[in-house]
C-alpha cells in the first residue's frame, strides 16, 4: 500500500495549490494506480510579508520549509515555481522534473489605466521585484515605484483598496487562478524581460529515491528543461539572487536555443542586456558564455555596487 503513494509538499497559497494540483493530476493521468496526497504548509516567506523580500533573505524562505519536509520524510515531492527556487539545493534534493513551461510575461493590472505607455508621470506601481523595478525605471522614469507584497489575491485586493494606480504581476498565476481578465497588457519582453524561470513549474525531490522518480519521468518536458538549463546557469554565473535585477528568457527554435539576459541597477540608471544562440544540447554552456558577456559589458560593475 505505502509503495502506491506520492506526498507532494506545497505551499497553501491557492497558486501554490493550483500548481500542486496541475502536477496531481499529470501523475494521475500518468499512473492511474496512484494515490496523490497534498501535504500543504505555511513557509516563513508566507509569514514575513511586512518585509520586501529582498530584505529578509530572498525568495528561499519559500522552499525551505518543503525541503525539510522531503529530508524528513513527510513528503516525498516539492511543487515549486521554478522562479523561486535558489540555484543550490541541500544535499540529498535535487530538481528532478521541469514540467512544460506556460505563459512567460509579465502582466499590467490596472483599474484606471490601459498599459505602461498610458500611466501618467507621478502614477504609482505597484512591486516587489526589483528585476520589474529596474526595467520601469530604465524605460518609464516618471513612475514610482512602491513596495507591494503578498499572495496573489493579496496583490489585487490592495489594488482595487487603490493604494496603487497599477501593478505587475507573472501572467501565468492569474492565468492559472482564473484572473486572466484582470490584465489590461501583456508586457512584451522587449520592455519587461521575465524572471530567470517564470511560467515553469519544478518539482523537487530526493536524488535516490528512484521510486518516486521513476513516477515523475514522464512530468519532464525537454525543451522547457533546456530553456531552464540555460537561463538558471547564467543566473549562477552571474552569482544571482533575487537581491540582483537579473532577467532571462530563452527559447528553443529547432536545435537552435536563444538566451536573452539582463542585469541591472535597482534605479534603472544602468542596463545591459545581450542575446545569443547556440545548439541546444550545450545550454550550461550558452547560459554561462552569456554571463561572461554580460559581465564584460559591464555587468560586473554593477554586481559590485549591490
Ligand atoms: N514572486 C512570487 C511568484 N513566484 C512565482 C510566481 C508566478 C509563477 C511563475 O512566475 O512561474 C509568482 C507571482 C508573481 O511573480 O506575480
Amino acid at each position: 500500500m505505502h509503495n502506491n503513494t506520492i506526498k507532494i509538499a506545497t505551499r497553501k497559497s491557492p497558486l501554490a495549490l493550483w500548481q500542486a494540483n496541475y502536477v496531481k493530476t499529470q501523475l494521475t493521468h500518468f499512473h492511474p494506480d496512484l494515490c496523490v496526497e497534498l501535504v500543504p504548509m505555511v513557509t516563513q516567506g508566507d509569514i514575513l510579508l511586512d518585509s520586501p523580500l529582498s530584505k529578509i533573505g530572498g525568495k528561499g524562505l519559500f522552499v525551505k520549509q518543503l525541503e525539510v519536509a522531503l529530508l524528513n520524510g513527510e513528503a516525498d515531492i516539492a511543487v515549486h515555481s521554478i522562479k523561486d527556487i535558489p540555484t543550490n539545493f541541500p544535499s540529498g534534493l535535487t530538481l528532478t522534473t521541469i514540467c512544460a513551461r506556460d505563459e512567460i510575461r509579465d502582466a499590467f493590472v490596472s483599474n484606471h489605466y490601459e498599459s505602461l505607455d498610458t500611466l501618467p508621470a507621478g502614477a504609482i506601481v505597484g512591486t516587489s521585484s526589483l528585476r520589474r523595478q529596474c526595467q520601469l525605471k530604465a524605460r518609464y522614469p516618471h513612475l514610482i515605484i512602491k513596495d507591494l507584497r503578498g499572495n496573489v489575491g493579496t496583490r489585487l485586493s490592495k489594488l482595487d483598496k487603490n493604494e496603487y494606480d497599477a501593478i505587475i504581476l507573472a501572467a501565468v498565476g492569474l492565468k492559472r487562478l482564473n484572473l486572466i481578465e484582470r490584465i489590461k497588457q501583456f508586457i512584451p519582453i522587449e520592455i519587461m524581460l521575465p524572471a530567470v524561470g517564470q511560467g515553469a513549474i519544478g518539482i523537487e525531490s530526493r536524488v535516490n529515491d528512484s521510486r518516486i522518480n521513476n513516477l515523475l519521468n514522464p512530468l519532464d518536458d525537454e525543451k522547457t528543461r533546456c530553456c531552464i538549463i540555460a537561463e538558471r546557469a547564467m543566473n549562477q554565473h552571474l552569482n544571482g539572487s533575487c537581491q540582483v535585477p537579473i532577467a532571462a528568457y530563452s527559447i528553443l527554435n529547432g536545435n537552435r536555443l536563444t538566451l536573452r539576459g539582463l542585469v541591472g541597477s535597482t534605479n534603472g540608471k544602468y542596463l545591459i542586456s545581450k542575446q545569443i544562440s547556440g545548439d541546444k544540447h550545450s545550454p550550461q554552456e550558452i547560459g554561462i558564455c552569456l554571463a561572461e558577456q554580460l559581465l564584460a559589458l559591464g555587468a560586473d560593475e554593477i554586481l559590485a555596487q549591490i
